[in-house]
């Protein structure tokens, strides 16, 4: 191991995956003129691209077209059903038939080099791809996360599903059991659904836990309307998949669900495992602790970007952290101005304040910022608002029937949204609004003049405007 950078090296600065977060990071940094390589053990666009986010949604869009249809009156008059294998061969384009051609083709065009393989940390700015030593004077952990699997007896030898195999599989499961009702969970059993299987989906506490609570109880009632067995407070106990490919699942309440597939979905853990990490007096299978600058804690030359520092498990968040990234590592080694400032050109000050993310189920959640619970643990004075978005006409003229809710969380010291939620029929285009308000620190008065146009889902802003009460009155 080497402790310092070494006097000559091959590159200004090394990514290390090429997912949605290092190709940023990447891209970025190269516009500043500094000479950069990008490593990438698999296919160069990451787990976002072929495994993750497009596939997934790719599974999803076409039955919430359907169900969409069906919600207004004078659409089709017997229900609907969709050609799954027409939805899987959308998916597989939307996947880029699983080929990174076009990615790969980016990155020349860029001015990036791709260095295929594995990559290991060997020290100081250095690393080891296939026994040959790279070296630079940064280098930008991008590797991403992995999915984690419960230790439950008989679980890993039933071969079950992982996101991986649920987001590519070539044919639907007749019967599928799905364990986990966080995110990921509540999609695919959606989805899969949606395609025509028999879905159980196992939860050990509520849906969506980390949401305000209406929103995995909205999810909940639609899944089960859709056909999906819902169980909540209960866990796996034993797995055991027999020589017909059968898989039996004993719950902790002592049930046993018979499913064809098993899907996992119990959370993601950081992919350090396999970095060389130690060789930089860091842990593998921790996530990598980072200031607002992306740089890893101690060091002055390694980066983590993305899924991998544990600071938001979403594309857009980590692609936002790898603008600053890239601009302040470029910023560093030219001897460039660096605003380090929160809310400067060169943080990712957004992190802890309005993270946004959108949960594609039917109803979607839509949330950015804190959630009641959240708030309250912050230390907030909080005021918590809410209204039922199927009393807004927009909403009605939307969907035959149409529920959800919305909740604002407001900071009363300043009089400022901390946390909106929006769960509904199509509410995901809603959000980016309360984003702004909250990086903007829009004051409530001030909200009062951004007027809703009629009739739009969006007039429930001032619905939970007027839930609140127009300050001053
Ligand atoms: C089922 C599912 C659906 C999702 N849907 C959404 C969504 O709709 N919207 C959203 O915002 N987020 C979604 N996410 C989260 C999103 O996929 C991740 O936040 C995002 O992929 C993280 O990007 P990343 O670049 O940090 O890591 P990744 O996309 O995981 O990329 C890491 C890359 O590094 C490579 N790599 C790893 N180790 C090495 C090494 N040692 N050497 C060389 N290369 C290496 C990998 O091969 C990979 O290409 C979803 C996640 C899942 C599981
Ligand atoms: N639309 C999106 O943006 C999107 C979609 C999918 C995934 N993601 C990202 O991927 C990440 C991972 O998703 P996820 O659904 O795997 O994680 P999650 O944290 O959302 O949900 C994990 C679920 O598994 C349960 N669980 C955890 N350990 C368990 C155990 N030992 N036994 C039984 N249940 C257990 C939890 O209670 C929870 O219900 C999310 O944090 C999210 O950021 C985003």
């Amino acid at each position: 191991m080497t402790d310092q950078i070494p006097a000559t090296h091959d590159y200004d600065l090394i990514v290390i995956g090429a997912g949605p977060v290092g190709e940023n990071v990447a891209d970025y940094a190269v516009k500043r003129g500094i000479r950069v390589a990008i490593v990438e053990a698999e296919l160069v666009g990451g787990e976002c691209s072929y495994w993750a986010c497009m596939p997934s949604k790719a599974l999803l869009r076409s039955g919430q077209a359907l169900r969409a249809l069906e919600r207004v009156t004078g659409g089709p008059s017997t229900a609907g059903s969709l050609s799954a294998q027409a939805v899987l061969q959308r998916r597989n384009a939307f996947a880029s038939d699983w080929k990174d051609d076009g990615q790969v083709a980016w990155l020349d065009s860029a001015g990036i080099d791709l260095l295929r393989g594995h990559a290991r940390l060997t020290g100081v700015g250095s690393i080891e791809i296939d026994g040959r030593r790279y070296t630079a004077r940064a280098i930008a952990v991008a590797t991403g996360s992995i999915p984690v699997l419960p230790d439950v007896p008989g679980l890993a030898d039933a071969e079950p599903w992982n996101t991986r195999d649920a987001t590519s599989a070539a044919s639907v499961p007749p019967r599928l059991l799905v364990v986990g009702g966080g995110v990921a969970g509540t999609e695919l059993a959606t989805a899969w659904a949606s395609l025509g299987s028999e879905v159980t989906l196992v939860a050990r506490g509520a849906l969506l836990e980390k949401e305000e609570p209406f929103a995995g109880e909205l999810v909940a009632a639609s899944l089960r309307q859709i056909g999906v067995d819902v169980r909540l407070g209960v866990n796996l106990t034993r797995v055991d998949r027999d020589g017909a490919g059968v898989v039996s699942a004993v719950l902790s309440d002592g049930t046993v669900v018979t499913s064809d597939e098993i899907l996992v979905t119990t959370g993601r853990q950081p992919n350090t495992l396999d970095l060389g990490v130690e060789t930089v007096g860091l842990t593998p299978g921790e996530w990598l602790p980072v200031d607002d600058t992306l740089l890893v804690s101690g060091t002055d030359w390694l980066y983590a970007v993305g899924d991998v520092n544990g600071r938001a498990l979403l594309t857009h968040q980590g692609k936002y952290q790898a603008r600053a990234a890239g601009e302040v590592i470029a910023a560093r080694l030219t001897g460039a101005v660096v605003h380090d400032e929160p809310w400067g050109e060169h943080v990712a000050t957004a992190d802890a304040a309005a993270v946004p993310h959108v949960i594609f189920t039917d109803p979607e959640v839509a949330r950015v910022g804190l959630t009641e619970a959240t708030a309250r643990a912050g230390g907030f004075d909080v005021r918590v608002v809410e209204y039922d978005l199927g009393w807004v006409a927009g909403a009605k003229l939307h969907a035959d029937g149409y529920s959800g809710r919305a909740a604002f969380v407001i900071d009363e010291s300043r009089k400022v949204i901390v946390g909106a939620t929006f769960v509904g029929q199509d509410v995901a285009e809603l959000l980016h609004s309360a984003t702004i308000a909250i990086v903007g620190e829009v004051t409530l008065d001030r909200l009062w003049h951004a007027v809703p146009s009629y009739p739009t889902i969006s007039e429930v802003w001032l619905r939970l405007l007027e839930t609140y009460g127009r300050p001053g009155l």
